[in-house]
């Protein structure tokens, strides 16, 4: 697939998307996890880029939702799912399910549907969820403790291309090469020219290291691992209790992933914690030990009697000799002693088997008080100890990432495998919250439902009565006020659009006819003005001349064998709540009859809820059929009402029913006047 061909895919996107592995595959899928991984791609574009790849994809010419309130409707009927989403990304991704009048479309998601209904929504797989989230990629990674070098201009430039986390060195010869090591605690030399040159420092010649990054930089990898740790680990854990085949063995994923900090530095190795340890509290341990040998030493001097022979004394003084002098001929094996326990204080402290020997030159054999440590020697020690503890960090570091590395594809499909889990669950909870059903979806017109109940009413799901109805051409719906027209019309338009978008219905049974453009006009409030009657009128216009253009005249030579290239093609549902309040009653039942007559000619489905059915009828030329809301009475002053329309039926008003109560109550003393008015209805 072209990237730039998707809509809504400019040079700029598409440069961004083909950052990714494998962009066409993740278009294919309406994969938004791997889209929103390019980079500056929010989860919110990636949902709608998806979409647009889909309706590539299907050829779909997209505008299902033709009206403010179809859009509406599938807002709503969006929210029913995300609400039922535990993580973000899934609720993007369910962004990617869209009404389409495209039956290649709807197929693909009614497969993903039914396979989602047959999953169990269980506690601990949701509480598992809340911790999973699509896998980011680390930022820029800079390494310090080690460098490349070479001697040839041109790989310098390939070599900061492929690691830029390192530093890049050029160097002339071998001399060059070992000042390097002096600085960096591992040099990757990239010139065979240098193999088997003896260098101290760990210097290492990796002419194939471009190729391999990671094993120069494993930090690439375990930053990737360590950002992650938390969602991979979440991701894990929803596998297992909701029992899914893992890409890869999780136990091992999870005991590589112990061995990882949050900052991408291993944990848990004890030689490495002894290195670390020790050039931490290096100064410590010395300045400990130092106080060791001068204690000791302290009390030894204050134990001594010294007893010096005049002679002695003399030659001493003559010799302008000191007392460290004195210090050595008398208490030369104290300072022995005293000096030893700092060696050993040091080494054990810091536990410096290997390095002992340096360890032990800190204090030096000649005698003095206060006993004090070499600078020089402690600087060295600190020097093999930092080497020490770098290399076998980058070794071990190396280990883990060849570990982790082999995983990176598994750990993210992982990831992925459980965000979709999130996606069909949600798909799961809201067929079994809505008691809901996979619709038929057949090529012939009409819609057909079977108690259908609306989650959108503003009464609890318990309490929403079930409706029967089924509408094929055009049909105007009448009923007594609050009936339930209007949530008639929102049943419909629910039923007809989540069957597009290819979900389960909320209804015992339902068959819906496939249409490509839903028009859904809600009750205008108050009677418009000129211009805004005007701008109505026009917009039915434009969609009986649509559909008009859409269903050429078989007479004019345009159609040839079978169904007319445009209404089959793209057939309509069009619903219309009380249009009557656009204007004056006489005018609107005109104008509405009018609008029927040219909607029934073009084969559209249409439902028109009107309180003016029987003048609709009237204005009519043609035969229009009208369904009923009926009361069945009025009970202490509120309507019993039969929410289920009845075909053919023309509903008797509340009105009309208030005027038949006071005329059946016996207490028509008025007369007869309700009477008389009950006949005018007649
Ligand atoms: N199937 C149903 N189950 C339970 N309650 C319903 C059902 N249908 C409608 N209702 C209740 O009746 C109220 C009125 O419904 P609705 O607005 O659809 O009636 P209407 O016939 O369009 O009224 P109006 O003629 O005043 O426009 C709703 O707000 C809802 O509380």
């Amino acid at each position: 697939m072209e990237l730039e061909s998707v809509p809504g895919v400019g040079a700029k996107t598409a440069a961004a998307l083909r950052e990714l592995d494998d962009p066409e595959a993740a278009l294919r899928d309406g994969d938004v996890a791997s889209l929103a991984r390019a980079p500056g791609i929010s989860e919110g574009r990636a949902a709608r880029i998806a979409r647009g790849a889909i309706r590539a994809e299907h050829d779909d010419p997209g505008g299902f939702t033709a009206t403010k309130r179809a859009r509406e409707i599938h807002e709503d009927a969006l929210s029913l799912l995300t609400e039922r989403t535990v993580t973000d990304y899934a609720a993007k991704r369910l962004e990617t399910i869209y009404p389409s009048g495209v039956r290649s479309r709807i197929e693909e998601v009614r497969a993903f549907a039914e396979s989602a209904m047959t999953r169990e929504p269980d506690a601990a797989v949701l509480d598992a969820l809340s911790a999973v989230e699509p896998l980011s990629e680390p930022g820029d990674v800079r390494v310090r403790d080690r460098c490349l070098a070479t001697r040839d201009a041109e790989r310098y430039a390939d070599a900061q291309a492929a690691i830029p986390e390192v530093s890049v060195e050029v160097v002339d010869d071998a001399r060059q090469l070992a000042e390097l090591a002096r600085s960096y605690s591992t040099v990757v030399a990239l010139d065979e020219a240098f193999a088997g040159v003896d260098i101290e420092g760990d210097v290492r010649v990796e002419p194939n290291a471009l190729e391999e990054p990671e094993s120069v930089v494993p930090e690439r990898v375990l930053t990737f691992f360590a950002r992650n740790r938390d969602r991979i680990r979440a991701a894990a854990e929803v596998h297992r209790v909701a029992d899914l085949d893992a890409p890869c063995d999780l136990d091992t994923l999870l005991s590589a992933l112990d061995q990882l900090d949050e900052d991408g530095s291993v944990s848990g190795d004890e030689e490495l914690d002894r290195l670390t340890t020790a050039v931490d509290d290096l100064d410590a341990a010395v300045s400990t030990a130092e106080s060791v040998a001068n204690d000791h030493l302290r009390e030894a001097i204050e134990e001594q009697d010294v007893t010096i022979e005049g002679t002695d004394l003399l030659s001493l003084v003559e010799r302008g000799a000191g007392v460290d002098s004195l210090l050595q001929r008398e208490l030369a094996d104290e300072y022995a002693a005293a000096v030893e326990k700092a060696r050993d204080h040091l080494v054990d402290a810091l536990a410096l088997r290997d390095m002992e020997v340096t360890a032990r030159r800190a204090f030096p054999d000649e005698p003095a008080y206060p006993v004090e440590h070499s600078e020089d020697v402690v600087a060295r020690l600190r020097e093999e100890l930092t080497a020490a503890r770098d290399q076998r960090a980058t070794r071990r570091k190396r280990e883990l990432a060849d570990d982790l590395a082999e995983m990176r594809e598994d750990a993210a499909s992982l990831v992925d495998a459980a965000l979709e889990l999130d996606v069909e669950l949600a798909i799961a909870r809201f067929a079994d919250d809505f008691d809901c059903v996979m619709p038929d979806l057949t090529e012939s017109e009409g819609v057909a439902i079977e108690g259908g109940r609306s989650p959108l009413l503003d009464v609890p799901f318990e309490a929403v009565e079930p409706v029967d109805y089924d509408v094929e051409g055009v049909t105007v719906l009448s009923g007594v006020n609050s009936g339930g027209k209007t949530s008639t019309l929102d049943l419909v338009a629910l039923v007809t659009t989540l069957a597009h978008m290819g979900l389960p219905v909320p209804a015992e049974a339902a068959r819906v006819g496939r249409i490509s453009e839903l028009h859904y006009h809600a009750k205008t409030q108050g009677t418009l003005d000129a211009g805004a009657f005007e701008a109505t009128l026009r917009e039915f216009g434009d969609l009986v001349a649509d559909v008009d253009h859409r269903n050429p005249d078989p007479d004019d030579g345009a159609a040839t064998d079978g169904p007319a290239a445009g209404t089959d093609d793209r057939p309509v549902m069009v619903l219309v709540d009380e249009l009557e309040s656009i204007t004056e009653p006489g005018a609107s039942a005109k104008i509405m009859a009018g609008i029927l007559e040219a909607l029934g000619e073009r084969q559209a489905t249409a439902i028109f809820v009107s309180h003016l059915a029987r003048d609709i009828r009237e204005a009519a030329e043609t035969e229009i059929s009208i369904d009923g809301i009926e009361a069945k009475g009025l009970e202490d002053g509120e309507l019993r009402v039969e929410r289920s329309p009845v075909k053919g039926k023309l509903a008797r008003s509340t009105p009309e029913l208030i005027v038949e109560k006071l005329a059946d109550d016996g207490t028509d003393d008025s007369d007869g006047f309700y009477s008389d008015l009950l006949g005018k209805f007649e």
